[in-house]
Order: structure tokens, then C-alpha cells, then sequence
């Protein structure tokens, strides 16, 4: 789809379509929408809707940062660049079916709402349904579809979200009946780990994960579908709900997908010893790392955000390789450090995504830090502290100091607090929104990342400006004197470097200060 069409569909949208939808639905007795028209408003108002920007003008640089991230083979570009853009347009509406709480299928519909957002979308509106179980043909009953459909027409959404796995029969069917793109909460989760897997391991275990999606599914795909027709097939991180090949394709697509899976298979094999040695030689020249762990919508990106605001501006060099995903910052006592936002836990993850999740998080066990954020106002945040814990004890991580938060205290009373310090006495009561605790916060974290604590003069020839460079990133520079034969610098630095600075000790006067 153009822009100038998905243009048109925003102006020729009425004004009150979201809330004419909830009113009609509010009557009826088996089902109704979840957010009101107050949600979408908030949505439109939201930045990073890109419906006006004219296609040309599409930042480039967003591009070469997808690329980059998904590791996409050249021929797979273009394609992309098509797809990420319908990506980053795509409107969508949410649909779910419950048969008992609907307090649970509400929450779960808003989950799925946090995880849309995060994969770039737009939701424009939820639709859940009383019924026991899924249709078998259409997912929602014949009357919810075509309901559905108004739906989607008077929105100009694009896409539909389903809650649930469905079969690609259903899928097909509702997609008839709606006439847009359905996908199923699976395909966004998948959107998202590709996005987030970053090392050769990741990468591949994602698209693994991608390809076994996709391979049922191939046969028969909507109408809506046949402007995809001839993409590429399955490409790691390709659109949305993993966009298909042309019906003509499909023997030599399967045929293709079972080679790339076994190779992707063997690939993942040979990674494994590959990461017990980088752990094992951690680099502590690498600016120490902090990463942000929890589930989906506990606030890791407002955290993110507010931390980074609130630390010192750091000199842009020290960090010149790091890609968009990881900010930085520095603790009062001058010590430079990133900060990673890892993708999100999510609730009832599909056992087929689980291997591809945990390579995404990676980064955590890399790091030096965790900070584990925990949603403070959520009904149950024990077992959401239990499961992060585990998971992060799986990555490897059990050893890696960790800092739990509990998000969003402006939500919690002092009954919830105590409930709260019950669970994690020494956790800190934050506000991504009011800024309550993000100093305590800071604080604790400089108290965790590792510190340069050895003390060595060094002289450095001019030649070898990299070193001074190094310890600048990896140390802390405490004098620097220039001398004829080069720079005598006086620095602290990390246990694990001393080894490799000995050449250049000036007078062998290293001593430890700790
Ligand atoms: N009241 C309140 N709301 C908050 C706070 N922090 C975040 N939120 C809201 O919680 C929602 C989720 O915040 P995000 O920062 O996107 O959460 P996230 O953990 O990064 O979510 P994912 O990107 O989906 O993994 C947003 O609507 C935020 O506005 C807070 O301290 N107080």
C-alpha cells in the first residue's frame, strides 16, 4: 500500500468512528470493544505515526539500522524496504475470544496492544467475543466477523491481530470475510524478536523460529495477500506476520525453507561453544554494560528513557559503535556505561518461540549489570518477578549483579508497597512518569557497574595515541603529563587489563589502590 492510499484512508476516515463503534458495541451483549475512542485519540497523537511523511523522504538511516540489525542478505533488501515501511504504517485492530474471565482476555488484549506498538503498529481498536471456543472456520463467529469488517472499513485499518494461534484455515477464512491482512499474536512476537536479535546466534534462531511459523502456512493465502505476491519468502525479520510467496511458488518455497531450516539448524549448533568462550574473555576495554530486563509494558523503555535523561551527556566517541537500541550514560563518579533495552517477557509465549526469545536476550547475559523492572501496579507481580528471575538464570545471567525496580509507583498504594517489599526487600520504588526514585536508581547502579580500581603510570608513545584512547573508554584517567618520549598518563584500571598495559608501565610503578 502507497502512503497517498493509506493518506486517503485517514481523511476519508469520520472523525468519530472509534467512538461510534464502542457505543453500538456497548449495547450488545456478546462482546464489545476494549479501548474507546479516548485510546485511539492518544494513539493518533502518538509520535511515531509516520502516515504523513512522504514515502521519499523515508529516513534513510532507519533503513540501513533495520538492515543492520536483521542482518539481511542483499537480495532480500529491496523487499524490505518495501515491507518496512508498510511495517511501520500498518493500522491495525485487535481481535480475541474468552469464555470465562474476561478480565483476563482484557489484559491479555492489552498485552497484545504494548507488543503491537513495540513491532511499530498502530492499534486503532480491540474487539473481544463470548464464546466458548474459537469458530472453527472464521476464529470469531460469523456475525463478529462481519461486524469485524465494518469495523475495519470505518477505521481504515489494514491489518487485524488475532489474540490466539489460528489455524491457517481460519486465517485464510477471516481474511475473506474482512478483506485485510490477518495475523495472529505469534507473527507479532516474532516481528519483534527479529528486530531485536542482534549476534549471528540470535539471528538465526529467529528466523529458524520464523521459518517453522511460516512453513504450514504457506498454501493459500488471502486475497488481501496478493499484493505480496513474489516476496521474498520468510526472510529473517521480513513485514509483519512474515510475509508470503505467490501461490505458483509454493513447492519450490517448501523446498527452499526445509534447506535453509536445516542449515540454520547446524549453524545453531556450532554457535553454542562459540558463546561460552565470549563470556569466559570478557573484554574490559568494552564500556561496562547495563541491561534492562522485564516483561512487556512494565516501563522499560520509559525508564530508559528517563535515566538517560537524567544522567550526565557523554562524549559521543567512547560510544561511536553502538547501534540504536543502547543508550548511554555515566555514573556521578565518571564512569561511562550503556544501558540495553531487551525485549520484553510476555505472558503464555508460544513453546516454538521459546529458544528464539532467549537468544534475544543475549545481551543480559553479557552484561554487568541487570536491572530488572517489575510493574508495580500489575495484579500479580510475584510471578512476573519469578519468571523474569528464571529466565535470566537460563541465559546465564544467575551470577550478574541485578537491581530490581518496581515501576509505576505513582499507581501503588502503601498496602501494594509492603506486599511489594515483601517480595524484594532491597527493590526501589521508581516512576518512569513522576521521576520518584530515578536518583536512588542511578545510584544504585553506579554502586553495581565495575569500576577501574588499579592504579598504574604508564607512558605511552606518541605512536600508540589507541591506548590512551582505550583507557580513556576502559579506565579512568586520574593525570596526563606529555613528555618527550611520549604520554605519562596516571589511570585506574581494571584487574583484567593490567596484563596487556604492563609494556607500558612507566618505572614498573603499578600498584593497586583498593
Ligand atoms: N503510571 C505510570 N505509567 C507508566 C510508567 N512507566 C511507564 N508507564 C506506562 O506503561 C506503558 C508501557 O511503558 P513502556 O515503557 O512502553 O513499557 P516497556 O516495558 O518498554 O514495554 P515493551 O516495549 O512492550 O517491552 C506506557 O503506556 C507507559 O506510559 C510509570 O512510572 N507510571
Amino acid at each position: 500500500m502507497t502512503n497517498d492510499t493509506q493518506n486517503d484512508h485517514k481523511t476519508n476516515q469520520p472523525d468519530d468512528a472509534v467512538g461510534r463503534v464502542l457505543a453500538r458495541d456497548d449495547a450488545r451483549s456478546s462482546g464489545y470493544t476494549v479501548f474507546g475512542s479516548g485510546r485511539a485519540d492518544a494513539l493518533q497523537a502518538d509520535s511515531h505515526y509516520e502516515g504523513d511523511r512522504d514515502g521519499d523522504q523515508f529516513d534513510r538511516e532507519d533503513r540501513a539500522a533495520l538492515r543492520r540489525v536483521q542482518g539481511l542478505s542483499t537480495e532480500l533488501q529491496d523487499v524490505t524496504e518495501v515491507e518496512y515501511r508498510q511495517l511501520r504504517l500498518e493500522n491495525v485492530v485487535l481481535i480475541g475470544i474468552y469464555a470465562g474471565n474476561v478480565t483476563e482476555a482484557e489484559n491479555s488484549l492489552r498485552e497484545l496492544a504494548a507488543l503491537a506498538e513495540t513491532a511499530g503498529a498502530q492499534v486503532l481498536d480491540g474487539l473481544l467475543q463470548r464464546r466458548p471456543n474459537p469458530d472453527p472456520s472464521t476464529y470469531l463467529g460469523r456475525g463478529k466477523a462481519q461486524e469485524l469488517k465494518g469495523i475495519v472499513a470505518a477505521l481504515g485499518a489494514d491489518t487485524v491481530i488475532a489474540d490466539s494461534e489460528l489455524a491457517p484455515s481460519q486465517r485464510r477464512a477471516l481474511e475473506d470475510v474482512v478483506g485485510v491482512k490477518v495475523i495472529d499474536r505469534t507473527a507479532v512476537i516474532l516481528d519483534i524478536f527479529s528486530q531485536h536479535a542482534k549476534s549471528r546466534e540470535g539471528k538465526a534462531q529467529v528466523e529458524l523460529a520464523q521459518l517453522e511459523y511460516l512453513l504450514p502456512r504457506l498454501r493459500g493465502w488471502g486475497e488481501s495477500m496478493s499484493r505480496q505476491a513474489g516476496g521474498q519468502v520468510g526472510g529473517a525479520g521480513a513485514g509483519m506476520g512474515s510475509r508470503g510467496p505467490g501461490e505458483t511458488k509454493i513447492e519450490l518455497d517448501r523446498r527452499r525453507i526445509h534447506t535453509r531450516m536445516s542449515k540454520l539448524r547446524k549453524q545453531i549448533k556450532g554457535y553454542a561453544p562459540a558463546r561460552e568462550a565470549k563470556r569466559a574473555n570478557r573484554n574490559r576495554f568494552d564500556v561496562p554494560s547495563v541491561a534492562i530486563a522485564g516483561y512487556t509494558n512494565a516501563g522499560k523503555s520509559s525508564l530508559l528513557n528517563r535515566v538517560t535523561s537524567a544522567g550526565v551527556l557523554v562524549e559521543n566517541a567512547l560510544f561511536a559503535t553502538l547501534d540504536a537500541t543502547v543508550r548511554k550514560s555515566v555514573t556521578e563518579q565518571g564512569i561511562p556505561f550503556t544501558f540495553t533495552d531487551t525485549v520484553g517477557f510476555v505472558r503464555n509465549l508460544p513453546h516454538q518461540l521459546v529458544e528464539a526469545f532467549r537468544s534475544t536476550l543475549e545481551e543480559i547475559g553479557e552484561s554487568d549489570v541487570v536491572v530488572h523492572v517489575v510493574d508495580g501496579s500489575h495484579p500479580d507481580p510475584g510471578s512476573q518477578l519469578a519468571t523474569v528471575r528464571d529466565v535470566i538464570g537460563e541465559v546465564g545471567a544467575r551470577d550478574i549483579p541485578e537491581i530490581v525496580v518496581f515501576n509505576k509507583s505513582d499507581l501503588v498504594d502503601d498496602n501494594t508497597r509492603l506486599l511489594l517489599r515483601g517480595l524484594e526487600p532491597t527493590g526501589i520504588f521508581v516512576s518512569a512518569r513522576t521521576g520518584e526514585g530515578i536518583e536512588e536508581l542511578l545510584a544504585r547502579i553506579a554502586a553495581e557497574v565495575p569500576a577501574p580500581q588499579v592504579e598504574m603510570t604508564l607512558l605511552v608513545p606518541y605512536d600508540r595515541g589507541e591506548v590512551i584512547s582505550r583507557l580513556h573508554v576502559g579506565g579512568r584517567v586520574l593525570a596526563t603529563e606529555y613528555l618527550e618520549e611520549g604520554t605519562r598518563v596516571v589511570a585506574l584500571v581494571h584487574p583484567q587489563n593490567v596484563e596487556a598495559l604492563t609494556g607500558f608501565a612507566d618505572a614498573a610503578r603499578v600498584h593497586a589502590s583498593a
